[in-house]
């Protein structure tokens, strides 16, 4: 670091290798390409699939020759209605160009709306006849093209739609094309339901058919984590119950249920971030090293990483339910709904028994951030007395400002010998200018399309995982289990901090990490 606050940036070439680019099977494939949002007049179409797909067209992945987009809904409106509703969430920091807006303008040209119910056939052949004219159209053999459907729609309607699929909208026969589905979270309420629905999809469609999402792991960081831990000798020989007290996993957002309350109420914070989003974080920093980075490689360590996880125990639960979150009209009045949880996971194998693994996600709370905390143990023998500063900490921040930095002890500049806290710090904003980190639906899209399923949650996983979760849930479900009230604004109820402490966690005092600015 330079004098006053700048950062010295070193321009290296890349590091990327293109062997690691990519180890699936499958050969890229050309040829009519249409992608259905089912759900088209919903929050996450408008807010998050269209603009990822938008996203993609810009930069060549899409190309008009080859691509059409339908959307499909219930809601009767035109092309041109849909096109308007999704038109401003098309804009990012390039909006002002023009070359943006020729862009936004031609990109809207690629997409149909079609409406129909998602439980009876005719609106699903009107889909298939739009969708057949548009592959004649672009001079497609039969059965070479791909179809890919996207349902951006609550988890009860999937089993319906999936079967309308399957009976009108398949693509004809198996000359090259395919046809895929992609399903959101949360994938059922719990095992019995989840494994319910994954059978009712499982006879519809085969696994690799099946593209279940969970947009963490399209998050930079998150797809980071397998080469931050397995290509550098530095973490090899740390990682594990020796060295490592013990490792948080949180998401914090500052703001509430946002008009989502029916929705939200229905799920509950455990079952809309801990049981898919930081679940998934944690199998990438405790699995073991999969023996290739083919997805079903890395799917099998999860797996396993999952299984190994022991029963949770209630002292170590603790729920929060922000102060006004009732409020919101489609919340009962007397919702039992956490939108709070700290939790800690404890792995039962040779590598983590001991750790806690502590997993924290609110709403409402006093900022918007996630990030992986580990924290390292005490140095024995310390001679410097500077156990009181702090320990080493290795922090991933995911979201907002990614970065990883390394909180260590280092002698304080100047003529005493005494030490301070300070850190190692891979400020992305710094370090990698100018480079665009894509969106994280962006990048699944872009996965589902090359057939690539590394980064999403297979059956087998999504069973292991409510598998974990599922008896705390029904016993919040019943009543059991209560959320302690919390303000809007706070850290969450302050039981959860004092689980961080029982816990191990131990806080630094007096610093802490400020995100350099350029
Ligand atoms: N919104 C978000 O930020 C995120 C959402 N998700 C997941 O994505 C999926 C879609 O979410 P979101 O777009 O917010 O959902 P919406 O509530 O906006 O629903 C999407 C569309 O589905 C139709 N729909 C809504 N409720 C029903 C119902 N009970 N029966 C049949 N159709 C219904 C509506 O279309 P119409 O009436 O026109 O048919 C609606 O426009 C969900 O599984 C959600 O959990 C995941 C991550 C983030
Ligand atoms: O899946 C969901 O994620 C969002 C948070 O996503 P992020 O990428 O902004 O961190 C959350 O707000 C929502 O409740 C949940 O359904």
């Amino acid at each position: 670091m330079m004098g006053s606050g700048e950062w010295s940036i070193e321009k290296r070439s890349s590091f990327r290798s293109d062997s690691f680019s990519r180890e699936i099977d499958n050969v890229p494939e050309t040829g009519c390409l249409s992608i259905i949002v089912l759900g088209a007049s919903g929050d996450l179409a408008k807010k998050k699939t269209f603009p990822a797909l938008f996203n993609l067209y810009r930069q060549g992945f899409l190309p008009a020759e080859e691509v059409h987009i339908f959307g499909y809904a219930r809601t009767k409106i035109s092309d041109d209605e849909l096109r308007n509703r999704i038109r401003g969430f098309l804009v990012d920091n390039k909006a002002a160009s023009s070359k943006h807006s020729d862009d936004v303008l031609k990109f809207l040209e690629l997409i149909k709306y079609v409406s129909g119910s998602y439980d009876t056939e005719d609106g699903f052949q009107k889909l298939d006849k739009e969708i057949s004219e548009h592959e004649i159209s672009k001079h497609s053999h039969e059965g070479s093209s791909r179809r890919l459907f996207y349902l951006a729609l609550p988890p009860s309607v999937y089993p319906s739609v999936c079967k309308m699929i399957r009976k009108c909208c398949m693509n004809k026969s198996d000359l090259g094309g395919w046809t895929r589905i992609v399903v959101e979270k949360p994938f059922g309420r719990d095992l019995e339901s989840a494994e319910k629905l994954s059978a009712q999809i499982g006879e519809l469609f085969d696994e690799p058919q099946i593209y279940r999402i969970d947009h963490y792991l399209g998050k930079e960081l998150v797809q980071n984590l397998l080469v931050l831990r397995f290509a550098n000798r530095f973490f090899l020989p740390l990682w594990n119950r020796d060295n490592i007290d013990n490792v948080q996993i949180v998401f914090r957002e500052d703001f509430g249920t946002d008009g989502r309350g029916g929705y939200f109420d229905e799920y509950g914070i455990i079952r809309d971030i801990i049981q898919n989003h930081l679940l998934q974080v944690f199998c990438l920093v405790a699995m073991e090293k999969p023996i290739s980075l083919k997805p079903e490689h890395i799917r099998d360590e999860k797996v396993k990483v999952l299984q190994s996880v022991l029963p949770i125990k209630d002292e170590e639960v603790v729920l929060g339910q922000y102060e006004g979150y009732r409020d919101d009209s489609t919340v009962p009045d007397n919702s039992n709904t956490p939108t709070f949880a700290t939790m800690v996971l404890r792995i039962h194998n040779e590598r983590w028994e001991g750790v806690p693994f502590i997993l924290k996600a609110g709403k409402a709370l006093n900022s918007r951030k996630a990030e992986i905390r580990v924290q390292f143990k005490d140095v024995p023998g310390d001679i410097f007395k500077c156990k009181k500063q702090g320990r080493n900490e290795f922090v991933i921040r995911l979201q907002p400002s990614e970065a990883m930095y390394m909180k260590l002890t280092v002698k304080q500049p100047g003529l005493e010998m005494s030490t301070v806290q300070s850190e190692l710090d891979l400020s992305y904003r710094q370090r990698y200018q100018g480079v665009v980190i894509p969106e994280a639906y962006e990048r699944l899209i872009l996965d589902t399309i090359r057939g690539d399923q590394q980064h999403f949650v297979r059956r087998d996983e999504l069973k292991a995982a409510w598998e974990i979760f599922t008896p705390i849930l029904h016993r919040i479900d019943d009543g059991e289990f209560k959320p302690i009230p919390y303000q809007p604004g706070s850290r969450g109820p302050v039981e959860a901090d004092e689980l961080l402490g029982k816990s191990g966690y131990v806080q630094t005092h007096g610093y802490i990490w400020i995100p350099p600015t350029l």
